[in-house]
């Protein structure tokens, strides 16, 4: 009897758990906006060379398990070892650097391609906002021709690690979208 109460217990207090996998270009800001969830605050960083993991709860019945792999040029072949399981995508943009959105484009339309990501909700993290020169959301939305995409949910937020700014709206789609499935 004990046994079976304390099972029922569990199912009701367990947390769902999902896999987030956070992608973008080299100094997009991955790895600050991964301590900005986990630890509320605005951390010192090195570029990313294997991958930081942590689990992050959001509100009382989910967690997330974030990865966030490095994005420097020469290591993003990487990025597809981490694509199994993956219950959604977080490709974060630095906002602020107009001359390289292309290079951005690019990057996303071949995730877009991949068998192993098929249907996972793409939160798109517009970041850096906090930078007055930043690209918008309607503009990084058109140059990455968002609306194109049809065969899965997509959000774009904007945010900003230093302050923290847009990145609880951003958990509250993956939790929405998720939790719909
Ligand atoms: N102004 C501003 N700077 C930011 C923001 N987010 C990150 N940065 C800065 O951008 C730089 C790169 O941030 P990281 O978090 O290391 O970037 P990353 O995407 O993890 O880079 P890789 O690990 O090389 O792929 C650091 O100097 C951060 O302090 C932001 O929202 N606003
Ligand atoms: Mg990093």
């Amino acid at each position: 009897m004990g046994n079976l109460l304390s099972n029922i217990y569990q199912l009701f207090d367990a947390k769902k758990q999902y896999r987030i996998l956070m992608i973008g270009l080299d100094n997009a800001g991955k790895t600050s906006i991964l301590y900005r969830m986990k630890l509320g605050e605005n951390i010192t960083t090195l570029p990313t060379i294997g991958f930081n993991v942590e689990t992050v709860s959001y509100k009382s019945n989910l967690n997330f398990t974030v990865w966030d792999v490095g994005g420097q040029d020469k290591i993003r072949v990487l990025w597809r070892h981490y694509f199994q399981n993956s219950s959604a995508i977080i490709f974060v943009v630095d906002s602020a650097d107009r001359e390289r959105i292309m290079e951005v484009k690019k990057e996303i339309d071949s995730l877009m391609y991949e068998d192993s990501l098929r249907g996972a909700p793409l939160l798109i993290l517009a970041n850096k906002q906090d930078i007055p020169t930043s690209l918008t959301i309607a503009e990084i939305s058109e140059q990455l021709n968002l609306y194109s995409i049809k065969d899965r949910k997509w959000f774009i937020q904007s945010t900003s690690a230093i302050n923290g700014q847009g990145i609880y709206e951003g958990f509250e789609f993956l939790s929405k979208t998720l939790n719909s499935k």
